[in-house]
C-alpha cells in the first residue's frame, strides 16, 4: 500500500511562513487583509493566543473552518509539542483529501512569542523538515510603539532580528521624521530585512510570501547565537536568566555548567524542567480575561476604558474585549496597545450565544484582581 504521507521532492516541500510581531502590531490587521488576496485561498493559517479566551478566532471573521486555532498556550513554550503534531496531523490529513486541499501554512504566532525556538523546531525536526520548508518570518513592528517597545522589551528586539521582511504598520499616525527613524532602528538591527511600510495591512501577498528558504547563515549574527541558545535551552530548560552569567568581552554568554548538553534532545520532553517555562518570557507578564454579565451603558465603560487606558497605559500591554454595550445593538470591539487606544468597532454580529463582554489583558506587574478593582472602580465614577 503507497505511503501517500512520504516525503516530497525537496522542491515540494511546502512553505511554511511565520508571522510574528509585537503585541498588537498589526498581524490580524495584515492576514485578514492577506487572505482576502484571491491567490491566497489555498493556506492554512495556525493561529495562537496568548491568554484565556483566543479573541483573534472571533476577530478575524473570514477565516474558514480549517483555520486552526492552538488555545493551550504561548507557541514557543507550552503550545510546542502541539504546534508540531498539528502540523504533522494536518499534513497527514490533507494527504488523504479529509480537509481542504492547501498548499502553504502560515503561523501567526502571539505577540509575545520569541520567534526562535519555533525556527529551530522547523529545522531540527525530521518529519518537518522533509515535508515542510520554512519560507521565511514575517515580523510586523508598529511603528507608533517601535521605540518604547525595542528599549523594553528585548523579544520585540529579537523579533526584528529573525525577520526576513519587516512589515511597518502605522506610518499613518507619526510624523515622517519619526518613521524613518524606526526604519533605522530596525535596519541596524537587520540589515538584511527589508523594511515595508504597510498602512492596515494593505500590501500584495508576494511581497511577503515566498521570501525564499530561510537560513540562519543570511542573518545577523545575533540570530545565530539565539539559535544556538535555544537548541541549548531545549535540554536544559533553565539557561535563560540564570544567576551568576557572565557577558564576556567577545558579548557571548558563558554558563558554568561545565558540561556539553547540545547533544541529546532525546529527553527534551521527558523531565520536568519544561514545567516552569510556561509563559516565562517574563515573569512580570500576566493575561487574563475579564468577563462582565450585564451590559455597559456607553457612558460609563467608555470613560473607564480611557482611564484605565490613560493610568495604566504603561503597563497595559494589550487590552482587547468585546463590549455588549445597552444603546448598540451590535457588539463592540476595543483595541489598546499601551496608552494608544484604538477607536472602537462594530461588529455585524456576536460570534456565539454568549453576549457578555469580555476584555482579555496582557499586563505587565497587574494581577487580575488588582485589574479587576481597578476597573470597577472607574466604572463607579458619575462623570457629569
Ligand atoms: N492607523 C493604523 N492602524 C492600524 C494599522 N495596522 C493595524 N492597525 C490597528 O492596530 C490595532 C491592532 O491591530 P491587530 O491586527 O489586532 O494587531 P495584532 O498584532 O494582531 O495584535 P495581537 O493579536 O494582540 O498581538 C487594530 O485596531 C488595527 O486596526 C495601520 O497601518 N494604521
Amino acid at each position: 500500500m503507497p505511503d501517500d504521507t512520504a516525503p516530497p521532492s525537496p522542491l515540494e516541500r511546502m512553505p511554511v511562513s511565520i508571522l510574528t510581531g509585537f503585541l498588537g502590531s498589526g498581524k490580524t490587521t495584515l492576514l485578514k487583509a492577506l487572505l482576502a488576496h484571491p491567490g491566497m485561498n489555498r493556506v492554512a493559517v495556525i493561529i495562537n493566543e496568548f491568554g484565556e479566551i483566543g479573541l483573534d478566532h472571533t476577530l478575524i471573521e473570514s477565516v474558514d473552518e480549517d483555520a486552526i486555532l492552538l488555545n493551550s498556550g504561548c507557541l514557543c513554550c507550552t503550545v510546542r509539542g502541539d504546534l508540531l503534531d498539528t502540523m504533522k496531523s494536518l499534513y497527514k490529513r490533507r494527504a488523504k483529501g479529509e480537509v481542504a486541499d492547501f498548499d502553504r501554512i502560515v503561523i501567526e504566532t502571539t505577540g509575545l512569542a520569541d520567534p526562535a525556538p519555533i525556527l529551530h523546531t522547523m529545522m531540527s525536526d525530521g518529519f518537518l523538515v522533509t515535508r515542510f520548508t520554512l519560507d521565511g518570518v514575517v515580523t510586523v513592528v508598529d511603528a507608533v510603539n517601535a521605540m518604547t517597545q525595542f528599549d523594553r522589551q528585548f523579544e520585540s528586539v529579537k523579533q526584528a532580528a529573525v525577520a526576513d521582511r519587516v512589515v511597518l504598520t502605522k506610518t499613518d499616525l507619526i510624523p515622517e521624521e519619526a518613521a524613518q527613524a524606526v526604519e533605522q532602528r530596525i535596519t541596524a538591527i537587520n540589515p538584511a530585512a527589508p523594511v515595508l511600510r504597510v498602512i492596515s495591512g494593505d500590501i500584495d501577498p508576494a511581497e511577503l510570501f515566498n521570501a525564499g528558504l530561510y537560513n540562519p547563515m543570511t542573518k545577523s549574527s545575533d540570530v545565530q547565537r539565539w539559535l544556538k541558545e535555544e537548541a541549548y535551552r531545549d535540554t536544559e530548560g533553565h539557561v535563560y536568566h540564570r544567576p551568576g552569567e557572565q557577558e564576556a568581552e567577545d558579548g557571548h554568554h558563558h554558563h558554568d555548567h561545565g558540561h556539553d548538553h547540545s547533544h541529546d534532545h532525546s529527553h527534551d520532553h521527558a523531565h520536568g524542567h519544561h514545567h516552569h517555562d510556561v509563559n516565562r518570557h517574563d515573569d512580570h507578564i500576566r493575561a487574563f480575561c475579564l468577563t462582565f454579565d450585564e451590559p455597559f451603558p456607553w457612558n460609563k465603560i467608555a470613560p473607564a476604558l480611557d482611564m484605565l487606558v490613560q493610568t495604566h497605559g504603561a503597563n497595559l500591554l494589550r487590552m482587547k474585549g468585546i463590549l455588549n454595550v445597552v444603546e448598540i445593538d451590535q457588539p463592540v470591539v476595543v483595541h489598546a496597545v499601551q496608552h494608544l487606544f484604538h477607536p472602537p468597532a462594530k461588529l455585524d454580529a456576536w460570534p456565539d450565544d454568549d453576549r457578555r463582554s469580555k476584555l482579555v489583558i496582557i499586563a505587565r506587574d497587574m494581577e487580575q484582581d488588582q485589574m479587576t478593582r481597578i476597573f470597577n472602580s472607574y466604572l463607579a465614577l458619575e462623570f457629569a
